[in-house]
């Protein structure tokens, strides 16, 4: 399978390459980063710490995207939301890793997936998505006497918050509970905030240095607490499992899928 990275640059697209160029059945078709970048031109191997690959960085994503079978993209909301226009009418597979895209731009997402096949998940480890399965059952097991709450933290770098993973752990325990979590979700606490309201989800950001992603799920009851967490170590994970739902998705109709869908949980 043909694969462009997008934002071949950033610290996500960096290991995206490296993966591709690992995978079997896989071969790195273009690189692409955003016009004026100081990347552009240089081999994409090269800036992922591996020997030349012959593709040099490009800002061209029409070009890259009508010689390519699919796109792995780790970018921001508003370069997604243009690359899954293109993915569309280009009929490939686009892999969405980016996380804190808006409602409007989900919205997106879901009209380009009547053309494209679209793989996206806030976290695209195999651990994750097995830790957000045991959370909406937990969530459904306990009941509303426990309260829940979700705390996570990353590298001083990160843009979003919550975090992608925050998001989909909360969906989990909504799910669990059947509730919609906009109804219930608190996302910041400051002064006199007044007592918890019963069913709130609460999230709480944490940022510093070079945290990977740690996430906890925290299910706090009348004298007893439980908590379900997750820590990943090396980003090469995520990009694994971007690799993984690409080739998941080749042959499969388009569509909009999560990770759920590509591991079969
Ligand atoms: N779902 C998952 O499993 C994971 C998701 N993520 C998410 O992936 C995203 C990227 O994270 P990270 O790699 O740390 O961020 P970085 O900022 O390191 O990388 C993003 C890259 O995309 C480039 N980019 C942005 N806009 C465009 C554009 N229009 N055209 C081409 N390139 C563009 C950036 O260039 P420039 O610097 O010039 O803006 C940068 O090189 C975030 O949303 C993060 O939350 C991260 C890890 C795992
Ligand atoms: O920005 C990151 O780094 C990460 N983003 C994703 C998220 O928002 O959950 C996944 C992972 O935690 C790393």
């Amino acid at each position: 399978m043909r694969l462009v990275v997008v934002g071949a640059d950033g610290r996500m697209g960096r290991m995206l390459v490296r993966a591709v160029a690992q995978a079997e059945g896989c071969t790195l078709s273009g690189a692409i980063e955003r016009e004026g970048s100081a990347a552009l031109g240089q081999d994409a191997g090269v800036l992922a710490g591996l020997p030349p690959l012959g593709v040099p960085v490009t800002d061209d994503p029409l070009t890259a995207f009508a010689a390519t079978d699919g796109v792995l993209d780790f970018t921001g909301p508003a370069a997604t939301v243009h690359f899954a226009e293109l993915a569309a009418q280009a009929r490939i597979v686009h892999v969405v890793g980016t996380t804190g895209l808006s409602e409007a731009d989900l919205a997106k997402l879901r009209a380009a997936a009547y053309h494209a096949r679209i793989v996206r998940s806030g976290n695209m480890s195999l651990g994750v998505n097995l830790v957000a399965d045991l959370v909406r059952r937990v969530a459904a097991a306990l009941g509303p006497d426990f309260d829940i709450e979700i705390a996570e933290m990353h590298h001083r770098m990160k843009v979003d918050a919550p975090s992608g993973t925050a998001l989909l752990l909360g969906e989990a325990a909504a799910e669990g509970r059947g509730v919609d979590l906009a109804e219930v979700r608190v996302s910041t606490r400051d002064g006199h905030t007044g007592a918890r309201r019963p069913g709130d989800i609460g999230f709480a950001t944490l940022r510093g240095g070079s945290v990977v992603g740690d996430h906890s799920v925290i299910f706090a009851g009348a004298g007893e607490r439980i908590t379900i967490s997750h820590h990943a170590e090396d980003r090469g994970l995520f990009a694994a499992g971007a690799v993984r739902a690409a080739l998941w998705a080749h042959p499969k109709p388009p569509g909009l899928y999560s990770m759920t869908d590509v591991l079969g949980l």
